[in-house]
């Protein structure tokens, strides 16, 4: 591992505390040299790094106005983190973010108890969390100040507005800062995210203004009562039409905006927040990727970037294997657009994620048919299933992780009125070094129990536009899961879209001794072939189910009866998943027999951990040599 030169200044053991003794030519300092390091590690290790070098200023400032040893911050996403970690006693490991073993790209309560005061990765949950932290300090009799971070993505989901809502309903006690950088991954969308980027200055809204004032005025009898209530003290007219109108609705008092790139500014407007009674929020704007000019100047591109040349931004293309896939990302956007010159009816949905998702060429090829819901993945489940009830047909694209936040309405809203949403599931499976919260290891376990619901996972790039083709005609729901990586398999080009055949498999090695059969799917597919290929005798067999609901039902009776042992495989947690779908069917049906079973698949019992991708299968023995060595051993056991 590289040896970063982490400057003296972070690895001071007063920080955090000693901030708040710093003057502020000391901190502007300190921030100079928290992004030097932020770009130096992100370049290396990959990361978010526009998010983190917007929040240098607030997290300095957030450290100077309160003591987190006893005040409580929590980041939303928890994906602007970095400046935290460093000023809060990681920076001697902060060269490990990311990697295996190494510091979390996230907040984490069991890494750092005393400053991370609630786990992050997925978004909206900083306000319910604050609110939760506020009622038990108050039950507790005890008087720390709550800081929930929100940034104006994030507060596009739903779960912000309801927390709002209750706090404000409350008068609970609480901070919140609205990190407003006219940003979500992409750029933000939705009204909200139009009326707080409005310029309340501009001449024409002042003119409104005026002639409200007036029209206030000119009411009979209560005019000028009214208009005095609207004149005075926090309900002047200037608080009733600045952004903060909607908030001060809601039961919050509002500051702002101000410029939270500002140190100064935001200390000041900070220690002012610090001694309201009532929910307040802070409305900061502040630039994404302040600090470096390349993510400045492309902050989507920086908001989670692989590694890069740090003195020039260049991130370098990933090297082609000619033996790999395009991945499946790719294909996917592909296939879609395909089809979807073909029929009108397809509609593309994503809940803020159009590039991460591939939907980047569909978004420009038809706008009108492309919907970013913005970061509220049961909404936009929700409108899909609307959408599917008036003869559209809609296919959303969400990542397998963020899809778990729409449980009951891919349940109550798709499945039980068995609506045609297709639901194609990216980052399946583990996804690497943004870890536990982000791994799309329960897909399976959750989508296949619900009634109506196909399930179906692609083992390649050439498999996959099918399953979409075949998943559209289906009119009933269906969810496709894939990773984003490219698979180990040379695809043949892609002609024309063939109709699958439901619940069938395919039998890809068979051995002529019926010892041992591998039963895989998804993108562990090419893996195991890859492992039986390498073994010396050629005696597996290896079945590619694609079904996970309904399972290949008939072939897994001839299986059954022709094998002494049959291996599952998977990249899903074992409970559940593949294996437990067959397991179930051949039990119930008696079909088991003497067959010996083995399963293999993440861990049931422990959450998987950040890394490089390879690494994780590694350790979770899915990769291919330890696929290969645990075949091997089970063949043992049945001779
Ligand atoms: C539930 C959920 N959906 C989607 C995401 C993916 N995601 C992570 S950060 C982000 C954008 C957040 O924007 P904002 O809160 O404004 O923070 P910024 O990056 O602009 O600082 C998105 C869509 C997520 N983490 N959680
Ligand atoms: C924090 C978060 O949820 C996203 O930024 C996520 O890390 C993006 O992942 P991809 O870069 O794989 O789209
Ligand atoms: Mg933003």
């Amino acid at each position: 591992m590289t040896d970063f030169n982490i400057p003296a200044s972070l690895l001071d053991e007063n920080l955090p505390h000693s901030i708040r003794q710093m003057d502020l030519a000391e901190k502007e300092r300190l921030a100079r040299d928290i992004r030097q390091t932020i770009i130096q590690v992100v370049a290396k290790n990959g990361g978010h790094l526009a998010p983190s070098l917007g929040v240098v200023e607030l997290t300095l400032a957030l450290l100077s106005v309160f003591n987190p040893s006893r005040d409580h911050i929590i980041w939303d996403v928890g994906h602007q983190c970095y400046p935290w970690k460093l000023l809060t006693k990681r920076a001697k490991d902060f060269k490990t973010l990311r990697q295996f073993g190494g510091l979390s790209g996230f907040p984490k309560r069991s890494e750092s108890p005393e400053f991370d005061r609630f786990g992050g990765g997925h978004a909206s949950i900083s306000i319910s969390a604050g609110l939760g932290m506020a009622m038990a300090r108050d039950l507790n009799d005890t008087d720390e100040n709550i800081v929930s971070v929100i940034g104006d993505g994030a507060l596009t989901g739903g779960m912000a507005f309801e927390a709002l809502n209750q706090a404000g309903g409350l008068h609970k006690r609480m901070i919140v800062v609205l990190n407003d950088n006219e940003m979500s991954i992409s750029r933000n969308v939705g009204a909200l995210s139009q009326f707080l980027s409005r310029n309340l200055a501009h001449k024409r809204f002042l003119n409104f203004k005026d002639s409200t004032g007036n029209f206030l005025k000119s009411i009979p009898k209560i005019g000028e009562t009214l208009y005095n209530i609207a004149d005075k003290g926090e309900k002047s007219l200037k608080t009733l039409f600045t952004q903060g109108m909607i908030f001060e609705a809601l039961g919050f008092n509002y500051i702002g905006p101000i410029d939270g790139n500002n140190l100064e500014e935001l200390i000041r407007h900070l220690e002012i927040a610090k001694e309201a009674e009532k929910p307040i929020l802070l409305h900061i704007r502040t630039k994404k990727g302040l600090g470096y000019p390349p993510a400045e100047n492309n902050p989507s591109r920086f908001h989670r970037v692989p590694g890069f040349e740090p003195e020039t931004g260049l991130v370098p293309t990933p090297k082609i294997n000619a033996e790999q896939g395009p991945g499946f990302t790719k294909i996917f956007g592909a296939s879609l657009c395909e089809l979807a010159s073909e029929d009108k009816k397809i509609i593309a949905v994503c809940a803020a994620m159009p590039d991460g998702t591939g939907l980047g060429e569909f978004r420009s090829r038809f706008p009108e048919r492309f919907i970013d819901a913005g970061i509220c993945e049961e909404h936009a489940v929700t409108f899909a299933a609307g959408m599917a009830t008036r003869g559209l047909k809609p296919v959303v694209a969400i990542y397998s992780t963020f899809l778990q936040r729409a449980y009951d309405q891919i349940i109550h809203d798709v499945c039980l009125q068995n609506l045609p949403v297709v639901f194609c599931l990216d980052r399946a499976g583990l996804v690497g070094e943004d870890g536990a919260s982000h791994h799309g290891v329960f897909d399976l376990t959750y989508l296949r129990s619900i009634p109506n619901m196909t399930v179906l996972a692609p083992r390649d790039e050439e498999d996959l536009p099918d399953c979409l083709y075949t998943a559209l005609q289906l009119n009933s729901p269906v969810a496709i899961r894939y990773p984003a990586m490219p698979t180990h398999a040379k695809i043949a080009k892609h002609e024309g879209f063939k109709l699958l055949e439901t619940g069938k498999g395919d039998m890809l090695i068979e051995a002529e001794q019926k010892d041992v059969c591998v039963l895989a799917v998804g993108h562990r597919v090419h893996p195991c072939k890859t492992a039986i290929k390498a073994l010396p005798n050629n005696n597996i067999s290896l079945f590619d189910a694609r079904w996970i609901s309904p399972v290949p039902e008939e072939q897994l009776k001839k299986l059954a009866a022709a094998y002494k042992g049959l291996v599952f495989v998977e990249e899903n947690c074992r409970a559940g998943g593949f294996s437990s779908a067959c397991l179930e069917f051949l039990a119930d049906n008696d079909l088991l027999g003497a067959c010996k079973i083995l399963r293999i698949g993440l861990p049931d019992n422990t959450f998987a951990e950040h890394g490089p991708v390879e690494e994780l299968r590694k350790a979770y023995g899915i990769d291919t040599d330890s696929l290969g060595k645990q075949f091997v051993n089970f063949a043992d056991t049945i001779k």
